[in-house]
């Protein structure tokens, strides 16, 4: 199992102040969502958390080591990130695209193994990207497009994944497809998942941790039960709402009522 955590993380662009002491332990082997309002700091989180970004302040651990410290190769063995509008050559095939998937476990000169075919084709089975592996990128539809990028992430192989609005481009169902691979990434291979959700429904309903921020600041974060509250969903997101609970699975449902006066 991997661990990750940051402490007193701050980041500013100019005299902009992004994050403000941030301190997070992600649960092992649980599934982690944050949430929180456009702009309130959620990519610039996962990304300072997979070293896309290095925060002026603070530290990212690793498995217990600073990620700074680490080599590129050796935090893409343990942790993939997949995140918002990632960028790849357009004529680059989906095939390609999930064996880039595996570079971070070669060698520089090794060849592709069964091993690798096998991830690879499991990848794109979970994300049923089997029809696609010929086509490039750009002849893909926008939810097309995320599953390929999701197949790569998953062909990295890693304890650790952390994905910016999965289910961006998806249809509804498609957005439950990937939130239930997902889900059973966790439950059956004790993956740790953090992810930035929109739908606070969903987020609820897949989250095991719920993190909430308000302008760069964790507000609140523990199980949904306690985190997702009425004061909470007004003070993030300024919108009023009831709190029902789901009749499915009973987890709380917010119904919004009116952006908050307050
Ligand atoms: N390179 C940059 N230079 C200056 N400001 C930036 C830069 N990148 C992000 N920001 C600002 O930092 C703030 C936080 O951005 P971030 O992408 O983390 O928000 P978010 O919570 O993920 O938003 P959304 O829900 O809209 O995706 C925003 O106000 C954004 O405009």
């Amino acid at each position: 199992m991997t661990t990750l955590s940051a402490e007193h993380l701050s980041l500013s662009y100019g005299s902009t102040q992004i994050l403000d002491d941030i301190n997070l332990v992600i649960p092992e082997g649980k599934i982690s969502v944050i949430i929180g309002s456009n702009g309130c700091g959620k990519s610039t989180i996962l990304r300072s958390l997979a070293r896309l970004l290095t925060p002026q302040e603070g530290i990212v651990y690793l498995d217990g080591k600073a990620i700074h410290q680490q080599s590129s190769k050796e935090i893409a063995k343990k942790l993939a990130i997949l995140p918002q509008g990632p960028e790849a050559p357009e004529d680059i095939t989906v095939k390609d695209l999930c064996y880039y998937g595996r570079h971070p476990h070669k060698g520089l000169l090794s060849r592709q193994t069964l091993e690798d075919d096998a991830i690879v084709n499991r990848a794109l089975m979970a994300t049923k990207m089997t029809d696609f592996v010929d086509r490039t990128l750009d002849e893909l539809s926008g939810g097309q497009r995320q599953r390929a990028w999701i197949s790569m992430a998953l062909a990295q192989d890693t304890d650790l994944l952390l994905l910016d609005e999965p289910t961006t481009y998806l249809d509804l169902a498609h957005q439950i497809e990937i939130l239930e691979l997902l889900r059973n990434l966790n439950v059956t291979h004790g993956r740790t998942i953090v992810m930035v959700l929109h739908d606070l429904n969903q987020a609820a309903q897949y989250a095991d941790h719920l993190i909430s921020i308000v302008k760069g600041k964790i507000f609140q974060e523990g199980p949904p039960e306690k985190v997702f509250t009425k004061s909470m969903i007004r003070e993030a997101f300024g919108l009023d709402c009831c709190i029902i609970e789901n009749p499915v699975d009973q987890t709380p449902l917010c119904i919004p009522i009116g952006l908050s006066l307050s």
